[in-house]
């Protein structure tokens, strides 16, 4: 029997289950509250405070680090790579600890991992991070060879969720075309085709739909204007694209069950925004389908706000079910999809991944890509 410890920073939560093989034994949801977070100024300022969480965890159910086969987090912000299983190791931390590609909640995890590793000589991995870039090159072009457009989205729920469905429908996922829109805090809308995400929205960094607390992407000129005012510093500008925009900005809320209780209260506004949300989701599945040549098995939606069945998911449906035809799995398939993955390495089913070696052989292609675009 193998015991796996899996570990799932979020935003505004740590997600930490144990599986005794494909059986889940434990799960707990921590959210953490603004005030809770507050007093740390970076995301990396919390490792103690995180690291507290699971070790607490862990000794409540009685088992020590060291009984552990593996310990499998969501990966960070790390250089690109594909999809996949990898081992952690000290490049990748070095990566994190720099966060030389940003801050993530998802970052904690690994360097979590890393140090139970460390302590106790079981392996860490980690599945499919925020940073799986499998994008064509066409999808790279932004508009400006000064600019690149970015994979980073919910890889992990993306292909956990894509993979079930595959699964449904007695089909490998390397033989099925399907938009999968996960819808959280964050949103991402992507295009898989035939087992690889070739396109995306950068879903940290103003690209896509508006979400609960994220802006979408915004008519840049207005923006730029904004940025010039002299009556926003950066981090400010910042905010209002990630953490402070979307429905945060127009209703002072992230909670979609809030903005259901207002609609049902009367509130045109609150009405009008969130149909807003729902038109701009279902115009990027329009996107995507386009990208697949309209070859769409599927539309899948996904994430928190897959929940929400009374009014978003029916005006999503409504414009988009002439593609193909939607399914809803509401919340999210990471805790699993992290387990099992770990699993099937520790059953000699699958290959761990070395970091290292993927994002350099990915730097030396997208170096090829932006030789032609600078040229
Ligand atoms: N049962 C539910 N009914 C309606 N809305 C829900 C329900 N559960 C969650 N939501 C909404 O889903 C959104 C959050 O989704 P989720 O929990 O997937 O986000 P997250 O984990 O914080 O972020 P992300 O998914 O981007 O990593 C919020 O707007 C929340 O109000
Ligand atoms: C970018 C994917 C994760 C998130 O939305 O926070």
């Amino acid at each position: 029997m193998f015991r796996i410890l899996t570990i799932n920073p979020g935003s505004t939560s740590t997600k930490l289950s144990i599986f005794e093989d494909e059986r889940m034994v434990k799960m707990q949801n921590f959210s953490h509250s603004p005030d809770e977070l507050g007093r740390f100024q970076r995301i990396l300022d919390q490792l103690e405070f995180r690291e507290k969480i699971v070790r607490q965890f862990v000794e409540e159910t009685g088992y020590s680090l060291s009984s552990f086969s593996a310990f499998v987090s969501r990966g960070g912000l790390l250089d690109p790579i594909p999809g996949g299983v990898y081992l952690v190791d000290d490049l990748m931390i070095e990566t994190l600890k720099s966060a030389k590609n940003g801050e993530h909640a998802s970052n904690l995890g690994v360097i979590i991992a890393h140090r139970f590793s460390a302590e106790t000589g079981v392996p860490a991995y980690v599945v499919d991070p925020v940073v799986v870039d499998e994008m064509e090159d066409f999808a790279r072009v932004s508009g400006h060879p000064n600019y690149q457009r970015k994979s980073i989205f919910h890889a992990l729920n993306q292909k956990a969720v894509a993979k079930e469905v595959a699964r449904m429908v007695n089909k490998r996922y390397e033989e099925m075309n399907l938009v999968v829109a996960h819808m959280g805090g964050g949103i991402s809308i992507a295009a898989h085709r035939k087992g690889r995400v070739i396109d995306v929205n950068n879903a940290l960094d103003g690209d896509g739909p508006f979400t609960p607390e994220r802006s979408g992407t915004l008519p840049l000129t207005q923006l730029v204007d904004l940025c010039f005012s002299g009556k926003f510093t950066y981090e400010e500008m910042k905010k209002r694209i990630v953490g402070n925009g979307g429905l945060v900005a127009y209703l002072g809320t992230s909670d979609a069950r809030e903005v259901v209780r207002r609609i049902k209260q009367g509130d045109e506004w609150a009405k009008r925004v969130y149909r807003a949300m729902a038109y701009q989701i279902a115009k990027w599945i329009g996107k995507m389908a386009a990208v697949l040549k309209g070859e769409v098995d599927f539309i899948v939606l996904t994430g928190g706000l897959a929940h929400e069945k009374e009014f978003l998911v029916p005006w999503i449906t409504e414009r988009v079910s002439f593609i193909a035809p939607v399914l809803v799995f509401p919340g999210s398939n990471e805790e699993k999809a992290l387990a099992l993955s770990a699993l099937r390495v520790l059953r000699g089913e699958e290959k761990p991944k070395n970091y290292s070696e993927e994002s350099r052989r990915w730097r030396e292609r997208y170096d090829s890509y932006l030789d032609g675009i600078l040229r």
